[in-house]
C-alpha cells in the first residue's frame, strides 16, 4: 500500500537526514487529506526549514493548517487550527505516534493517488513541469471528486479576488476607515487568534463596539483571504427578524456588495442568499429548526450566537443543543456574543471557555429622567382617573400588587427628595401612575423635542400594539405633530411584515422628522442611523405566570437595567444623542440588573409543549441541561398534568394528529384569553 509506504518512509525518518520535498507528491497527498474524512495528517520526517516552508505553503494553498513540532521532526497538516504545543506529539512524553494515522478509506485513496502520480511521473519523465491540477486522478469517481475539489479551489480564488477588488473601491475604502475606528477593530487579531485556538469563545462587548457587524465579518475576511472561502460557512444568529435583515444589509454594504452575495440572511419564510453566501445572519428560531433536521450542522464552520445575554427561550435551548454538539464537531467554532453582563455564566457552562472583552463606543448620550423631563417640559400629570387630589399616591401604590419598584417609589418623600424641583414637577410626580403609561406625557415629550431640540429622528419604546396605535391616533390629532408633511411617523412591531419593518431604516425626506413608535424589538443589535432621541417608557410586555390563579399572562413589566442601557444605546451610534426616560431615577436605580431568563418565566406546561413541538427530546432531561434549570419536581408535575389533560401521551409525545394546530390553538387561547394549557385543552375537547 502506497499510503503505508508514506507511513513507512515517514517512520523511517531519523530526524537527522534532511529529506527533499517532492512538491508534486505532497500537493496530491495534502489535497486528498483535504477531501477525505481524516482531520489531520502527522508526518515524522525531517525536511529542514526550507522543506517545512514549502509544505506550509502547500497546506495554506489547500486551505489547511500546518505546524512543525519536535524541532521540525514532526509535521502536522490539519483541517483545524493547530496550537503551538501538542503534548501528544512530544517525544519526551513517549506518547508520540510513530506512524501517520489514516483511516482505511483515506489510506486507500492516498495509495491510489500516489501510484497514479508515480506512473504519471514515469510516463512524463521528460516533461519538466507538470501542472499539479492536470495530474489529478482520472477514474470516474476521482474525476467527480477532483472536479469538486478544483471547483472549490476556483471558488476560493474567485472569492478572494472579489474581496480584494471590492476593498479597493472608494465606497469600501471610506467604510473601511469608519470600521477601523470601532473598538472591535483593535481587537481583530486577538479575536481571530482566539477563534483559531479555542472551540468556544465568549465575547463580552459593550454597546456599539462592533460585535454584531464586525466580528462575523472578520472571520469571513480571514477565511476568504486564506483561500478557505469555498469551505467556510459562517452563521450568526440574531434574536429577531429585523436585526437579522438589517445587520446582513449593513455588513453587505460595508463589503461593497449587494445583499445576498457573500453575506445573506434567512428568517422564517424569507431569505436572501446565494451559492456565494458565506456569512448568513438568521434568527435563532431558524437555526433551532435546522438543528432538528441536521443535528451535526454539517458544513457549518463557524457559529456566532449574538445577544446571548437576553436569555430568550430559543437562545437558552440553542446553547443546550450546542454544548451536546461540540464534541461531535471538533472543527466547529462557536462564538457566544454577549453584552458585558453574565459573560462568566456562559463561559462556565462551556467548560471555562475564554472570555474576551471589547470596550464600547457611543457618542455621548445625555440622560433625562421623569423629574427632569417634567421640569423641562412643564408638562402637568393630572390624569382624570388618577387625580392625586382625590386619591393619594401612597394609597394608589398600595393597591399595586407584586411590584417592588412601585413599593420603592411609595417610600419616596416627594417634597424632600425633589425639593429642588418646581412645585408643578412635584405635584406631577405625586400624580404619576406607576402602573399605566401616560400616553399624553409621551406625546408631550415628542412635541417638546420637535419644538425645542435640534434635528434627528426620535425612537419611542412602548410596550405593545395597543399603545402604539393609541399614540399614533394622538399624534394624528396633535396640532404640530399631525402635519404629515413635516413628520413621518412609523410603527414598529414584531408582528408587522418585514417589508414594513424595514421602512424604519430609510431616511426621512428632507425637512421631515422621523418618529418611530416601537416595542422592545428595536432594543438591541439594530442601528437606525438618524436616531438622535430615544424615549423610553421603561416597560416591556413579558410572559409571566400567575401561579395562584393558574393564568399565563403577557403583561407590561419593568425592564432590566441591561435593557434600559440597550435602549439608550440606540441613540448616539453615529452622533451624540439624548435619552428621555419616562420614569423617575429612583426606579431606574432599583431595576434588576438583568431580566429573568425566559425559560424561568414561561409557564412550565407551555415550556414542555414547546420542547416537544421542536422535537428536542425528553423534557426533563433536556431542561436539566440548561444554564439555569427549572425546579425538576415542577417540571415533572407539568409533564404529568399535560399527560392528564391529554396533550401528551404516556410516552411523552404530543398527542393529536395535527400537533401544530393543537399547539397553536393552545397558544392562541392562552394569549387571547389568558388561559393555561389545561383550560385551553378543555375548551378544545
Ligand atoms: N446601518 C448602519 N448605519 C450606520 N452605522 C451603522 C449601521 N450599523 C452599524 N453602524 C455603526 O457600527 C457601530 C457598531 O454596530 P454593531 O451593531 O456592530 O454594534 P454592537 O457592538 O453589536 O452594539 P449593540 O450590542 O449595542 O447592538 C454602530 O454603533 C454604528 O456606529
Amino acid at each position: 500500500m502506497v499510503g503505508s509506504s508514506v507511513a513507512r518512509r515517514a517512520a523511517a525518518a531519523d530526524g537527522r537526514r534532511v529529506e527533499k520535498v517532492d512538491e508534486h507528491e505532497w500537493w496530491n497527498t495534502i489535497g486528498q487529506l483535504r477531501e477525505g474524512s481524516q482531520q489531520e495528517l502527522v508526518v515524522k520526517k525531517n525536511f529542514g526549514r526550507d522543506g517545512q516552508n514549502t509544505l506550509a505553503d502547500i497546506a495554506q494553498r489547500h486551505g489547511l493548517y500546518f505546524n512543525a513540532y519536535n524541532k521540525g521532526k514532526t509535521l502536522v497538516f490539519s483541517k483545524v487550527p493547530l496550537p503551538d504545543y501538542r503534548a501528544d506529539l512530544d517525544e519526551r512524553h513517549g506518547s508520540s505516534q510513530n506512524e501517520i494515522k489514516m483511516s482505511n478509506e483515506t489510506e486507500r485513496r492516498v495509495e491510489n493517488l500516489l501510484s497514479r502520480a508515480q506512473s504519471n511521473n514515469n510516463a512524463s519523465a521528460s516533461t519538466s513541469t507538470v501542472s499539479m491540477r492536470q495530474s489529478l486522478p482520472s477514474t470516474s469517481t476521482s474525476i467527480a471528486e477532483s472536479t469538486t475539489y478544483v471547483d472549490k479551489q476556483k471558488l476560493s480564488f474567485q472569492l478572494r479576488d472579489m474581496q480584494r477588488s471590492k476593498k479597493m473601491m472608494p465606497s469600501a475604502r471610506s467604510m473601511q476607515s469608519f470600521r477601523e475606528k470601532l473598538p472591535a477593530f483593535k481587537a481583530r487579531e486577538e479575536f481571530l487568534k482566539a477563534v483559531a485556538a479555542n472551540q468556544v469563545l465568549v465575547i463580552s462587548g459593550e454597546t456599539g463596539c462592533g460585535k454584531t457587524t464586525q466580528l462575523p465579518q472578520f472571520i469571513l475576511e480571514e477565511e476568504i483571504d486564506n483561500l478557505r472561502g469555498a469551505d467556510c460557512s459562517i452563521i450568526c444568529t440574531q434574536p429577531r427578524r429585523i436585526s437579522a435583515i438589517s445587520v446582513a444589509a449593513r455588513v453587505g454594504s460595508e463589503r461593497g456588495e449587494e445583499l445576498g452575495e457573500t453575506v445573506g440572511y434567512q428568517i422564517r419564510l424569507e431569505s436572501k442568499r446565494s451559492t456565494q453566501t458565506r456569512l448568513l445572519f438568521c434568527t435563532t428560531g431558524v437555526l433551532l429548526r435546522k438543528l432538528v433536521q441536521e443535528p451535526d450542522l454539517v458544513g457549518v464552520s463557524h457559529l456566532l450566537v449574538d445577544e446571548i445575554h437576553e436569555r430568550g427561550m430559543s437562545e437558552d435551548f440553542l446553547i443546550i443543543i450546542l454544548r451536546d454538539l461540540l464534541p461531535r464537531r471538533p472543527d466547529l467554532r462557536l462564538v457566544l456574543m454577549s453584552a458585558t453582563i453574565n459573560a462568566e455564566l456562559f463561559s462556565k457552562y462551556f467548560g471555562d471557555a475564554p472570555i474576551m472583552h471589547i470596550p464600547g463606543f457611543t457618542f455621548p448620550v445625555a440622560e433625562l429622567f421623569l423629574e427632569d423631563i417634567l421640569e423641562k417640559t412643564q408638562y402637568k400629570i393630572k390624569s382624570e382617573r388618577d387625580n392625586f387630589q382625590g386619591n393619594s399616591r401612597k394609597k394608589r401604590l398600595a393597591s399595586v400588587k407584586n411590584d417592588p419598584l412601585a413599593d420603592i417609589f411609595e417610600d419616596v418623600d416627594i417634597s424632600k427628595e425633589y425639593g429642588n424641583y418646581s412645585i408643578t414637577t412635584r405635584q406631577s410626580l405625586e400624580a404619576w401612575s406607576v402602573t399605566e403609561l401616560d400616553l399624553s406625557l409621551v406625546e408631550g415629550t415628542i412635541e417638546y423635542i420637535c419644538r425645542h431640540e435640534g434635528e434627528g429622528a426620535i425612537l419611542v419604546f412602548l410596550t405593545g400594539w395597543d399603545e402604539i396605535s393609541k399614540l399614533l391616533d394622538k399624534i394624528k390629532g396633535n396640532n404640530l405633530l399631525g402635519n404629515s408633511n413635516k413628520f413621518l411617523v412609523l410603527p414598529l412591531h414584531g408582528s408587522m411584515p418585514t417589508v414594513n419593518q424595514r421602512e424604519i431604516f430609510d431616511r426621512a425626506p428632507a425637512n421631515m422628522r422621523k418618529i418611530v413608535l416601537a416595542t422592545n424589538i428595536a432594543e438591541s443589535s439594530i442601528t437606525i442611523d438618524d436616531v438622535v432621541y430615544v424615549i423610553d417608557c421603561g416597560k416591556a410586555k413579558e410572559t409571566s405566570y400567575d401561579a395562584l390563579n393558574k393564568l399565563a399572562c403577557l403583561l407590561p413589566s419593568w425592564i432590566s437595567k441591561a435593557s434600559a442601557h440597550q435602549r439608550r444605546g440606540r441613540a448616539g451610534r453615529v452622533q451624540p444623542g439624548v435619552c428621555y426616560r419616562l420614569y423617575p431615577e429612583v426606579i431606574h436605580a432599583a431595576m434588576p440588573q438583568f431580566q429573568l431568563p425566559e425559560i424561568l418565566r414561561t409557564p412550565l406546561q407551555e415550556l414542555c409543549l414547546t420542547i416537544k413541538s421542536l422535537q428536542l427530546g425528553a423534557v426533563a432531561s433536556f431542561l436539566a441541561k440548561s444554564l439555569q434549570p427549572p425546579d425538576p419536581l415542577s417540571v415533572k408535575n407539568a409533564i404529568e398534568l399535560l399527560k392528564t389533560i391529554g396533550a401528551l401521551d404516556d410516552l411523552e409525545e404530543l398527542t393529536y394528529l395535527d400537533i401544530y394546530v393543537h399547539y397553536h390553538w393552545i397558544q392562541t387561547l392562552e394569549r387571547c384569553c389568558s388561559l393555561d394549557p389545561s383550560s385551553s385543552a378543555w375548551i378544545l375537547h
